[in-house]
């Protein structure tokens, strides 16, 4: 099938390249054109593991192109919407100017019968709002709402093969062949297994943010565990694991430490909550504005932890800060509490040398105030304190021993509590977790 990708970012690079990998003819549009040139050429403009492997073998196939031109979606059939809905500057609630952009851009091109398939965050509304527009411009085209819950760093591989599928659709005939239309599209990606939820435009648009809620509130709850678990002397990792061997719990997404960020879980839970305010169901997710709140006092308790550990004062001391993406396997820094540690410290007068496998450039982009080593050796160096913020598996391996050569005071402060504690003790450390004795 001819399918098109309108927004060719984290989310939308990737399903493209992944419906090209499906067997599908995949053309993506965006209006960055370094994006589009690199992506035409084969090369991957951000950091995310397979995503380069499947442009090329798009590539060469003949079965992925990119462009810059709205009518490059000419002839496609299902088109999907990718674009961003970041946080409206100054508010709560999602930008959709972008949303917008990307349906009008689509009106002139679209045929009677085309599929326009949301993939984008959207509050609760926006399908209902864009099906009207199609409608009233005429267009015969009909959309649908199927939401993405790709986790980056592991982004192909939750596309081509996804642990669920959500299509929201309009009622009666049109839904049916809207239905039809995406069951074609994902035959290849759906094993004989996979829950597939066919549902309205509402709900489909609900279990997105619900999804990200959850998530969320789970990390925030682990993090208010930790807080306690260092007021009381306990120990929040054991107490993760013995949680977590409840089912009904379960140990994922419950490692605390400097907390969430990303393009998405932040403010995803800010516009729902803005939009449930907007239906006047304020008081349904008055609990995300205390997730929100926890999660963002934790990079500051983390600042807090090296301050103290120096013995007050930062001024001028020499602060490794091992990781600056949001996660690892991703040089994503939107919101990212490792980078906005690194900031923190450096406001406060620490000679802050930061470094990351991918994320240097990004950081380097905003923050050019801060030092950087792409040599995690380099980083290291003459350091009074090091300060683990994204676990990256280089980082969580490295010698205590070994580095301990290194550094100028054995200081380690683990913001995601990944290092092994005994281990860099016994070779002489003070190590500090969050929520750890
Ligand atoms: N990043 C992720 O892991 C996931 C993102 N999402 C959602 O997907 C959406 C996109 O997120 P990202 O890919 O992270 O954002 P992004 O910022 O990386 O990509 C958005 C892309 O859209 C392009 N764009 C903007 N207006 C356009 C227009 N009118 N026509 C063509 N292209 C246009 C931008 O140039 C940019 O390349 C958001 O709603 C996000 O919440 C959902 C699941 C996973
Ligand atoms: O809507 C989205 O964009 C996506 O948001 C998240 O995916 P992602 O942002 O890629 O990353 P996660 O793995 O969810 O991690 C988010 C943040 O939570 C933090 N985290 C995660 C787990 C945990 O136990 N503790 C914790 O602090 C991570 O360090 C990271 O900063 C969701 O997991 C995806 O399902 C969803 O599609």
């Amino acid at each position: 099938m001819k399918i098109s990708v309108i927004g060719c970012g984290y989310l939308g690079a990737v399903h493209a390249a992944s419906m090209a990998q499906l067997g599908h003819d995949v053309v993506g549009v965006d209006v960055d054109v370094a994006k589009v040139e690199a992506l035409a050429s084969g090369s991957a403009p951000i950091f995310e593991p397979g995503l380069e492997d499947l442009l090329r073998a798009g590539a060469a196939s003949g079965r992925l192109a990119f462009s810059t031109d709205a009518a490059a979606v000419r002839g496609a059939r299902v088109h999907f919407v990718a674009v961003g809905t970041p946080q409206r500057r100054g508010e709560n609630a999602a930008d959709l100017t972008y949303v917008d952009a990307a349906v009008e851009g689509l009106l002139p091109h679209l045929r009677p019968g085309d599929l326009v398939v949301g993939k984008s965050t959207v509050p609760v509304g926006t399908a209902a709002r864009l099906q009207a527009r199609l409608d009233e411009a005429g267009s015969g085209a009909t959309l649908a709402w199927n939401p993405e819950f790709l986790r980056e760093g592991f982004a192909v591989q939750d596309t081509i093969s996804p642990d669920r599928l959500v299509y929201g659709v309009p009622p009666g005939r049109r839904g049916e062949e809207a239905r039809a239309l995406l069951d074609e599209v994902y035959a290849d990606a759906i094993g004989r297994d996979t829950p597939l939820i066919v549902t309205d435009f509402a709900t489909a648009e609900l279990v997105k943010v619900a999804a990200n809620a959850f998530l969320a509130t789970k990390i925030s709850f682990i993090n208010a565990m930790a807080e306690i678990a260092d007021a009381a002397g306990g120990d929040v990792t054991a107490l993760a694991d013995a949680i977590g061997h409840d089912a009904r719990i379960g140990r994922r997404f419950l490692n605390a430490g400097i907390g969430f960020g990303g393009g998405c879980l932040p403010k995803d839970i800010r516009a729902f909550a803005a939009r449930a305010e907007e239906l006047g169901r304020g008081e349904s997710t008055a609990f995300l504005k205390e997730v929100d709140a926890i999660n963002l006092r934790r990079r500051q308790q983390m600042v807090d932890m090296v301050v103290e550990s120096l013995g007050g004062v930062v001024y001028q001391k020499k602060v490794a800060v091992l990781g600056l993406a949001f996660k690892p396997e991703s040089d994503d820094v939107r919101d990212s509490p490792a980078l906005d540690v690194a900031v923190r410290l450096n406001g406060l007068g620490a000679h802050v040398v930061a470094t990351d496998p991918a994320a240097i450039p990004n950081s380097l982009r905003m923050h050019p105030q801060l030092g950087f080593a792409t040599d995690t050796l380099d980083a290291l160096r003459g350091a009074d304190a090091v300060v683990l913020v994204t676990e990256w598996p280089e980082y969580r391996a490295l010698d205590p021993v070994a580095v301990g050569g290194l550094v100028s005071a054995k200081l380690v402060l683990d913001g995601r509590n990944v290092l092994d504690a005994g281990a860099w003790r016994a070779a002489g450390w003070t190590y500090r977790g969050m929520g750890r004795p």
